[in-house]
């Protein structure tokens, strides 16, 4: 089944456009990975989902439900888990607290975020400001995850930490993905990203390029959407 459908997207920043026509989909169970350059609109689009811009034009359906237009906490409301990119979390919270202060739903629980993240557990009475950038944005993927979200999306969630880190960060949604959890995925590590995406879908100037397997996106093609 389709969990996310976008079509035809189009957004702007007052009067300058960043999206020319974006088409994506996630079907439940998927790990989707969203690709571009530098400034290509990623960000944008995610945004564009989670109603935090407004897009101009275009389908955004998520759980065969439209929300193009709803505002952010309805839509958050109906399943949709944001780690945004810069690891947001309420810097004079505890890990515990953090973690509490987003439950919802019944699914995911302090212990199943700890067993996915041991070193959370470690820390669970440290306040976050105290963390290590890779342990805040691990707390920001647990706290993602205690909305029990129907989709998860991750905003380069890998940027800028140690390589132990981003191993255990990418662990982490190997497990999420065996469990069936649906993901969305935008980070620039392409040896990590393709082994465990089932689709990919890359932007350039704010438009769908390339929608396909990681296998379809050969060489050529990363190097023309993706090269530096
Ligand atoms: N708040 C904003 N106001 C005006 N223009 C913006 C704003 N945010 C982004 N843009 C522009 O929209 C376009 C798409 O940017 P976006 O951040 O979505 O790209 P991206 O693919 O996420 O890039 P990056 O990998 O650098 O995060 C760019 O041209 C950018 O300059």
């Amino acid at each position: 089944m389709t969990l996310l459908d976008l079509k035809g997207l189009e957004t702007f920043y007052g009067a300058s456009q960043a999206l020319f026509g974006v088409d994506l989909d996630i079907r439940e169970g998927e790990v989707v990975a969203l690709m571009g350059r530098n400034g290509m609109g990623k960000t944008t689009t995610i945004n564009s989902i989670i109603g935090l811009v407004r897009p101009r034009a275009g389908v955004i359906n998520f759980g065969g439900k439209a929300i193009f237009g709803m505002r952010p906490h309805r839509i958050a409301r109906l399943g949709l888990g944001l780690v945004p990119e810069g690891r947001r979390c309420f810097p004079n919270l505890t890990v515990m607290e953090n973690l509490v202060a987003t439950a919802r739903g019944s699914e995911w629980t302090f212990a199943k975020v700890i067993d996915l993240f041991p070193r959370l557990g470690e820390r669970r009475d440290q306040y976050a400001r105290t963390l290590s950038g890779g342990e805040q944005q691990m707390l920001a993927v647990g706290r993602a995850l205690m909305t029990n979200p129907r989709l998860l999306i991750l905003d380069e969630a890998t940027e800028g930490l140690a390589p132990v880190i981003r191993q255990d960060i990418w662990s982490a949604i190997r497990k999420l993905k065996a469990a069936g959890q649906s993901i969305l995925v935008v980070d620039k590590t392409l040896s990590e990203l393709l082994p465990v995406a089932d689709r990919c879908f890359v932007l350039e100037k704010g438009a769908t390029v390339f929608e396909g397997t990681p296998a379809g996106l050969t060489p050529e093609l990363q190097d023309r959407y993706l090269g530096v």
